[in-house]
């Protein structure tokens, strides 16, 4: 038995990037939670993180149609649109599993925490908004939002134009302690979801949100550390991470010593916003303390990863 964080990536919530509806989300929420709760049968303690990047947009942009409509709607702050899309997922991921479990006959109980994750007000990336959130767009109606909002965009890896928003480097987890007691209770819990709320530590303690969108890749390994958990599992859209990715010599990795992966990034194999986070998450993760290991794999090949016969498994 293993204590294993799972982060899970964006095809685990939302299938077709073209149906961003709730009923849409629920359906692959279900799909997904076979493939937790083939951890949780398998006798492992499993703490689930998430993204949030198409959600927290869509909110973002709810709101912001709401308010043209009537102005006593008010204009929802990054920070309350990203706590709301941890509920709104977190609900989803809560009923899905719930449901398998009780399916499977395992008498288990799950909740999503409302998680706050401490950033550093001069980090960096708040001067180098980095983060896509939201759908995608053309070029066009892109450089038309950027002039009538003031959005920061950028096209998104060949697939669309999309809004960029700062993503702070994860420093601490505000609620770590009831994540703790409750993994340490034997319950399944949803935490950082969407990289955690980033908030700041103002000088008298108290906590401030602010606009950012952490990557989840990252806050999933501060919370591995945290809970001292023996594997950080990062589910994407590929079974392995490749080198010379896309390229007619792309070659696929069964693992990665932390100075193969800091080659590789070196010589730029793992794409800024997608790969690159989840590599750089899971060395960090490889090195925090002896024995601990990473693996990056696709959704459906959880299980057979963490048995060691699939995926990319990142070591010190
Ligand atoms: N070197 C690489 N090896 C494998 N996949 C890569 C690589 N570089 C980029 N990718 C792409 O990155 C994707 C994962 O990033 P992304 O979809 O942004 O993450 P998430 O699953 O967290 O939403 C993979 O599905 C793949 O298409
Ligand atoms: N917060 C975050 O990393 O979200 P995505 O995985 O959806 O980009």
């Amino acid at each position: 038995m293993a204590r294993i964080v799972v982060a899970l990536g964006g095809n685990a919530l939302q299938a077709n990037p073209k149906d961003i509806s709730a009923e849409a989300q629920l359906l692959t929420a279900h799909h997904t939670a076979k493939a937790i709760v083939d951890l949780i049968e398998d006798g492992h303690e499993v703490v689930i993180a998430h993204g949030n990047g198409p959600q927290v947009g869509q909110i973002v942009a709810t709101y912001e149609a709401a308010a043209t409509v009537n102005e006593n709607n008010p204009v929802m702050p990054f920070p309350e649109c990203g706590a709301m899309s941890q509920g709104y997922i977190g609900y989803h991921l809560q009923q899905a599993v719930r449901e398998e479990m009780v399916r499977r006959g395992l008498n288990k109980s799950i909740a999503a925490v409302v998680t706050q994750v401490v950033v550093d007000k001069n980090d960096p990336g708040f001067k180098n908004p980095t983060k896509p959130v939201g759908s995608f767009f053309t070029e066009e109606q892109a450089k038309k939002l950027m002039a009538e909002k003031g959005y920061v965009m950028k096209e998104d890896a060949g697939r669309g134009w999309r809004r960029v928003v700062a993503s702070p480097m994860p420093i601490d987890v505000v609620e770590k302690e009831v994540v703790k007691t409750l993994v340490e209770a034997g319950h399944v819990v949803i935490t950082v979801g969407g990289g955690g709320v980033p908030v700041v530590q103002k000088e008298d303690g108290s906590l401030e949100g602010v606009a950012a969108v952490i990557d989840k890749d990252l806050a999933s390994e501060k919370i591995a550390e945290i809970l001292d958990a023996d594997e950080l599992i990062i589910l994407t859209a590929v079974e392995k991470v490749a080198i010379n990715f896309n390229k007619p010599d792309q070659k696929e990795l069964d693992t990665m010593n932390s100075k193969e992966a800091r080659k590789y990034i070196e010589e730029g194999h793992f794409a800024p916003g997608s790969m690159l986070p989840k590599v750089k998450a899971a060395l960090m993760f490889a090195e925090s303390k002896e024995g601990r290991k990473a693996v990056i794999t696709s959704l459906e090949k959880a299980r057979e990863a963490l048995k060691g016969l699939t995926g990319t498994v990142i070591t010190k």
